[in-house]
């Protein structure tokens, strides 16, 4: 049976909880942010489950949690000021997962094209995969402009599509939450999930993500077997 990877021309990787572990750098600008706002830390285990559809909804779920339901106005000063903190320290705590940098060297050898698509600001993205050490390896960073864009749109997905010159079925996207499988789906995409990001208590199964991993290297151990449809080839673990 030939390699998944072998069957793609291009593979896209959502960036936190993925290929980076962000919870702690995000989780630090929270815990500054609601002192400064007079009220009091949540614990780290709680940070990494409101993580994944951007900074607004994120400082939104982080008000509720403390207890506030905060109004509009609230929201735009807590979400301005913790923009401001997490700009700051976008890779001060957060860490790189295992394998990761040995993966993406390892496909870019190879000769795929590699994107990050993330849900992320461009404004953090670009300047943590920098200072990660891993903005070389990536032809092309996604983020969204505009909220519409965000995954589960596949918007992103087609513009990695377009600028990795690669037809949707021929891009395989890597993510941790139902939003990067559902994305992957919209756009005809293949999609493996990983099980240690930040939806753990988010059942990825019933989405039927092609394969679900729990390290990135073994994307490149995963087998396809013909299938009719039109999403002709199906990983097997
Ligand atoms: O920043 C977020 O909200 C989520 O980003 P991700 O799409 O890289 O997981
Ligand atoms: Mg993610």
């Amino acid at each position: 049976m030939p390699k998944l990877i072998d069957c793609v021309a291009a593979v896209s990787f959502d960036l936190d909880g993925t290929i980076i572990d962000t919870a702690p750098d995000l989780g630090a600008a929270a815990n500054m942010m609601l002192v400064m706002l007079g009220g009091r830390p949540l614990p780290d285990e709680r940070i990494p489950g409101l993580i994944g559809a951007g900074i607004d909804e994120f400082v939104k779920k982080v008000l509720q949690q403390a207890g506030v339901t905060p109004d509009a106005p609230m929201l735009e000063m807590a979400s301005m000021l913790f923009r401001d903190l997490y700009g700051q320290r976008v890779f001060q705590r957060s860490r790189i997962y295992p394998n990761v940098v040995m993966t993406l060297h390892t496909l870019r050898t190879a000769g795929l094209t590699l994107c990050c698509v993330t849900n992320k600001e461009r404004k953090f993205a670009q300047p943590l995969l920098e200072l990660a050490g891993l903005s070389g390896f990536f032809n092309a960073l996604l983020c969204p402009d505009r909220p519409e864009d965000r995954k589960p749109s596949p918007s992103l997905l087609y513009s990695a599509c377009s600028q990795a010159e690669v037809e949707p079925i021929d891009m395989l996207l890597v993510g941790d939450s139902r939003a990067d499988i559902q994305a992957a789906h919209a756009a005809g995409c293949r999609v493996v999930a990983v099980d240690y990001g930040y939806h753990r208590d988010q059942p990825l199964e019933e989405l039927r993500p092609d394969a679900i991993v729990s390290n990135v290297s073994e994307i490149m151990e995963l087998s396809v077997r013909p299938r009719s449809g039109t999403r002709a080839l199906r990983a097997i673990p």
